[in-house]
């Protein structure tokens, strides 16, 4: 792959420290192997969607980056330290340069704090000196840039409605002014009604205030209005990694044309077009998870070179981990697989097929 000349207006970031950098971090809870040799990076400022289904891993991966869980393998790097293996006391200063904001603000936010300690706890948390006075300042400035009025800090998170709460949430995780924002599924446990004003709110936060984001979704459509890049997650690793715009244009990994299909969009004209591909079986266990290419066992285009390792090969804007995808981001396009019946000219031609069963 040669190198790619860098555009101008990117030279200073290129000089900043990476705001994330994962490499080979591993998550295994006993057997399970819940993340398996998962490597990125993200720069300051750029909004990540990781995606996949329910299982795949993404919500541990955000827990690891958060140390809510501790990594089994691997160095995660924020802003240049690498926070892997500070103790807790170690941590403290950087504590509030990643924030994260769960799916259910219900059970995320204690129940017998009032909102306005629940928003500045991270404060004290960090060790931060300031007076009753200051805090409550900073407070209600946070929770004013969520479109909460001041009063709402004298309530308890029970008397708020849901959409509300998330608002809550997203105060308390930015009240420390993060570099990193991992929001995990933020608007899934929400009303249909309120997920697009949370989305909304997010969207317009990260753009004042340029934090980078770990946006872990089942949610197509949030991704392709707030990411930026995305990266696809199956069975415990990243299969593959571009830029928004590419990946919905042109997935290249047969997972994550698998995955776009099967997605509803809005659209109805754009739904009617769509070849559906059935991922079929459900996800295999983390247990034991398939040697080699862990797509083959449901990748129509699996041959028994599969069995390997795949080699991650670079696209220029991301990366796909299959044998048979190319540098220009040729290979097995599974959406024709699917679009017809048994006796598919392409499987067909396709020696050593492993059954898919
Ligand atoms: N504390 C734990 N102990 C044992 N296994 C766990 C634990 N947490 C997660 N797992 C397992 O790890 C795998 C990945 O789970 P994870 O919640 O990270 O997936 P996910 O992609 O975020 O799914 P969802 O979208 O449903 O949240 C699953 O097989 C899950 O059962």
């Amino acid at each position: 792959m040669t190198a790619q000349p860098t555009p101008s207006t990117d030279r200073a970031a290129d000089t900043d420290p990476l705001a994330l950098e994962v490499e080979h971090l591993a998550m295994h809870f006993g057997p399970v192997r819940a993340v398996d040799d998962v490597s990125f990076t993200l720069r300051p400022g750029q909004v990540l969607a990781l995606v996949g289904e329910s299982g795949s891993g993404k919500s541990t991966v955000g827990k690891c980056l958060t140390r809510l869980v501790e990594p089994t393998g691997g160095t995660v790097r924020v802003a240049g330290t690498d926070v892997t293996h500070l103790t807790r006391r170690q941590l403290r200063p950087h504590r509030g340069d990643v924030s994260i904001v769960f799916q259910d603000p219900a059970g995320s936010l204690d129940p017998r704090m009032l909102v306005g300690d629940v928003v500045g706890e991270p404060l004290r948390l960090r060790g931060e000196k300031l007076s009753r006075r200051d805090r409550d300042a900073r407070v209600t400035e946070e929770l004013g840039r969520v479109g909460l009025r001041a009063e709402v800090a004298q309530r308890y998170p029970h008397e708020l409605s849901g959409g509300q709460r998330q608002r809550v949430s997203i105060a308390r995780a930015l009240i420390s002014k993060p570099s990193l924002l991992i929001a995990d599924e933020p608007t899934s446990a929400l009303d249909v009604s309120v997920q697009a004003a949370v989305l909304n709110l997010l969207a317009d936060l990260q753009h004042d205030m340029r934090f980078a984001c770990l946006f872990i979704t089942h949610d197509l459509s949030a991704v392709e209005y707030l990411a930026d890049d995305v990266a696809v997650m199956y069975l415990g690793q990243l299969v593959e990694r571009g830029s928004r715009r590419r990946l919905f244009e042109r997935p290249t990994h047969p997972y994550t044309q698998a995955l776009l299909a099967a997605a509803p969009v809005a659209d109805p004209v754009v739904q009617r077009q769509r070849r559906p591909v059935l991922l079929g079986d459900d996800l295999p266990s983390a247990l034991d998870p398939p040697s080699g290419c862990r797509f083959r066992t449901r990748c129509p285009a699996a041959t028994d070179l599969c069995t390997q390792v795949p080699p991650l090969v670079d696209l220029g804007d991301g990366s796909a981990a299959c044998h048979y995808v190319r540098p220009d981001g040729s290979g097995p396009d599974v959406r024709d697989e699917a679009a017809t019946t048994a006796g598919d000219p392409h499987t067909a031609t396709v020696p050593g097929r492993i059954p898919t069963a």
